[in-house]
């Protein structure tokens, strides 16, 4: 199976890159760099660290429908919404990892899937996909009483914040307790603050040198608190369930799948 990339050359591109260079059934066909990148015409594997590989990078707007089978995006939330529209008007199945989405972004997303098969997952490790159902059995169980807060660490470069794991996390036990997250969220705290509100579910965010991306859901109450949490060290990890995922899309009908769907993590 042929595979594209868009975003190339950014820290997930480079992985993907050197995941699907590991990959026995899919080969990365076409690796879409800003038309203006200086890694335009450069050799993907130097890119990636891995040693000279057959394709170069080629420009986006030179991208073609019969490039690829499959495209994975992982770039900026300012540029998913032309990449969708390619992706639409060349059929194109597609996998997005990238986060920080606004409402139109997501609404556009929706609207792609209606044409297009699409994954779109906040992240593609096993853990945090289990983790996502871990997080709605304590929710069940502790929600009412215990305290919630979710805090996520990573690197300095990160753009978004809160990560969009920590979204998906927050969003996964609002959904298991009945609450809507846009009004249950407390992002940050500073200065005088009233009593805690129980009903609230809060987010804090640590940006930090090197970090790969770490979570934590904690539930607290007097006397006893429940941290689940996941590390993860390598963004290879990401990238290879990314390619998983391009696998398990290749051929499916048009709508937008989950990592849960291509994990078939219904637990
Ligand atoms: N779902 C998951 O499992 C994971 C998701 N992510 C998400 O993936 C995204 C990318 O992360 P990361 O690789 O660290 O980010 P980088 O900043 O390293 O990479 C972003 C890429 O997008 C490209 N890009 C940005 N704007 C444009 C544009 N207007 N036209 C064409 N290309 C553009 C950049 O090109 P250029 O350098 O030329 O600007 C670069 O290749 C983020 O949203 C991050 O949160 C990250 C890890 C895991
Ligand atoms: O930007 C990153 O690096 C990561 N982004 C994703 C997120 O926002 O949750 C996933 C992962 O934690 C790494």
């Amino acid at each position: 199976m042929k595979v594209g990339l868009f975003g190339a050359n950014g820290r997930m591109g480079r992985v993907l890159i050197e995941a699907l260079d590991l990959s026995d059934d899919a080969e990365l066909s076409v690796a879409t760099v800003r038309d203006d990148s200086p890694w335009v015409g450069l050799n993907v594997g130097e890119l990636a660290g891995i040693g000279k590989k057959e394709i170069d990078c080629s420009a986006l707007s030179s991208l073609s429908g019969s490039d690829a089978d499959v495209m994975i995006d992982f770039t900026l939330p300012s540029v998913i919404e032309s990449n969708l529209s390619w992706c639409v008007e060349n059929t194109m199945p597609v996998v997005i990892g990238t986060t920080g989405l606004n409402d139109e972004q997501l609404a556009a997303l929706d609207e792609a899937a209606k044409h297009i098969p699409i994954v779109f997952a906040a992240n593609y490790s096993v853990g945090v996909n289990l983790m996502l159902s871990l997080v709605r059995q304590a929710a069940s169980v502790l929600g009412e009483t215990a305290d919630i807060e979710i805090t996520e660490a990573h690197h300095r470069f990160k753009q978004d914040a809160p990560s969009g794991t920590a979204m998906a996390i927050g969003e996964a036990i609002a959904d298991e307790l009945g609450r809507d997250l846009k009004t249950c969220a407390v992002y940050g705290r500073e200065g005088k603050e009233p009593e805690r509100d129980q009903g609230t579910i809060g987010f804090a965010t640590v940006r930090a040198g090197d970090i790969v991306g770490e979570h934590t859901a904690l539930f607290a109450d007097i006397g006893e608190r429940l941290e689940i949490t996941h590390k993860a060290s390598s963004r290879l990890t990401f990238a290879k369930g990314a390619v998983h995922a391009a696998k398990w899309l290749y051929g499916k009908q048009p709508g937008l799948y989950s990592m849960v769907d291509v994990l078939n993590l219904k637990l």
